[in-house]
């Protein structure tokens, strides 16, 4: 456990005992956030590993994560190049870029570009328009409906559109987009021999893996391909409106434009759309199905959040973004399922850019940095019953889930956090409060709380493992 650096000797944080070669890996188990929580609780909130040859820091509480990203932010906002995230986002992608000058300027350009306030606002009616279609087909249906199918299909149609100027009905070879997106999700969770043991990248060209990861580039590459041409062609029409501009057309706006300080490539225009693909469908879905759950095991808080919607709505036909701002203890609720179930439990890998001492720990550069969202917001030293789901507690509390307040980082923290949360946060919050407005859910016939299964799924989203199947009863206005 010690090191030596400049003739002085430090310690790197206490971990578990690494076997030969493998180090901790196998301390990993299936759900490594689950692992790691439990793994801490013995080792403390500043946890070491060594996954494969790769020296890894586990922080596991409010305190740490604050100590670390209020004070050493820039030196922990690398991120580690990994075989999947490189290939399938052309290298190019801004949430997988290593800390410097490309993902700076490729970052403040989507944000001022394609996620500001006014970029945001300006798609409300499409989102309006896919609940309103989400609302119609749940109310045609006479059997439960499998949620989960249908949160996920209207999340890609919202991307879709707005990224694409279209709905998820076409792909390649007989795939659909949303098809081709579940293969790059999971290559994104897969297991890479290269990304733990760097030295074994010839041994790893072996492995099935490679071939999968291959096959979905190229689908998704032809993919991008086709809609970048489509653009290309409408601007060379001129039938590209400025008002109604979807994601490629600001990106190909912004390639032409010759006073940006960077030369944008094809390759980091389909980059950036990854970006928005992978980091924006799965964990805005994730948060309706888990905040859908928790409110069937917990009656009350079903109850209280309907009427309060009902209360404020007095009778208009649908919630509309406006509304929002006043449903307090329905933003209480999705705060709650944020906190309990945060939809990429360990943020996205972070890796040191240069050594630092951390309490008197050192921490070597180029060590890699999971934080663990998920025992962070349930730090018994931060929340009372951390386990239960009660919205109350943010009724008269200042915390937030921005990244401001570390008892919870569902976005994660820092220069490095979500630019997406005011994109994801309009559509989660009128999806659920439409769905609790407009019906009355419960279990399928002859099911009660107790069978409703909250196991989390693998992967880097944390999806409910089995979808959610409700009944739904609309409600007469
Ligand atoms: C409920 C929905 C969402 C959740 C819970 C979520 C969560 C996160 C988390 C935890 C991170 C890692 C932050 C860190 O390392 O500190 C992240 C990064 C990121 N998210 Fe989101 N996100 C959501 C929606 C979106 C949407 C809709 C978009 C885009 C349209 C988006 C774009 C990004 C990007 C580009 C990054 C990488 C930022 C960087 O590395 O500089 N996210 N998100």
């Amino acid at each position: 456990k010690h090191m030596r650096k400049g003739g002085a000797e430090k310690k790197v944080p206490p971990g578990p005992t690494k076997l030969p070669f493998i180090g901790n890996l196998h301390n990993l188990g299936k759900l490594p956030h689950r692992s790691l929580q439990r793994l801490s609780r013995h080792h403390g909130p500043l946890m070491f590993l060594q996954l494969g040859s790769i020296p890894t820091l586990v922080v596991s509480s409010a305190e740490m994560a604050k100590e670390i990203f209020k004070n050493h932010d820039p030196v922990f906002s690398g991120r580690p190049q990994l075989r999947a995230a490189n290939r399938l986002g052309y290298g190019s992608a801004v949430s997988f870029s290593p800390y410097g000058e490309y993902w700076r300027e490729m970052r403040r350009i989507m944000i001022s570009e394609l996620l500001s306030p006014r970029r945001v606002q300006s798609f409300e009616a499409v989102r309006l328009e896919e609940v309103k279609l989400l609302l119609r087909s749940i109310a045609l249906s006479s059997h439960p409906v499998d949620l989960s199918e249908f949160t996920l299909s209207l999340t890609n149609n919202v991307v879709c559109r707005i990224a694409l100027g279209k709905r998820d009905r076409f792909g390649v070879e007989n795939n659909t987009l949303s098809e081709m997106l579940k293969e790059t999700q999971e290559m994104l969770g897969g297991f890479f021999l290269v990304d733990f043991f760097p030295r074994l990248r010839w041994l790893g060209k072996f492995c099935a893996i490679e071939n999968r990861l291959e096959r979905n580039f190229r689908e998704m590459d032809k993919f991008y391909e086709q809609v970048i041409k489509e653009h290309v062609d409408k601007h060379e029409r001129d039938e590209a409106e400025h008002e109604h501009e979807d994601v490629v057309d600001v990106l190909l706006r912004v390639q032409r434009d010759p006073n940006q300080p960077i030369a944008i490539t094809d390759d980091q225009i389909k980059g950036v759309l990854v970006d928005i693909f992978v980091a924006g469908t799965d964990t805005a879905a994730a948060t309706m199905i888990w905040t859908m759950s928790e409110l069937i095991r917990n009656p009350n808080a079903m109850k209280r959040a309907q009427e309060e919607i009902r209360q404020v709505l007095k009778g208009k036909e649908m919630v509309e973004e406006v509304d929002l701002p006043r449903l307090l203890y329905f933003k209480s609720v999705v705060k709650e399922a944020l906190r309990l179930h945060p939809p990429a439990p360990l943020l996205v890998p972070r890796e040191t850019t240069e050594a630092c001492t951390i309490q008197g720990f050192e921490i070597p550069a180029k060590t890699r940095v999971l934080v663990n969202a998920k025992s962070i917001a349930m730090d018994p030293t931060c929340w009372e019953n951390p386990n239960e789901f009660l919205p109350e507690r943010f009724l008269d509390s200042p915390i937030d889930f921005r990244g401001q307040h570390f008892e919870m980082l569902p976005f994660g923290v820092g220069r490095r956090g979500c630019p997406g949360m005011n994109f994801a946060m309009p559509l989660v919050e009128l999806v659920l409060a439409n769905l609790l407005y407009r019906f009355h859910w419960e279990l399928p016939l002859g099911l009660g709380i107790q069978d409703l299964n909250m196991e989390e799924a693998i992967g880097i989203t944390m999806h409910k493992r089995d979808h959610l199947w409700l009944k739904a009863t609309p409600f007469l206005q």
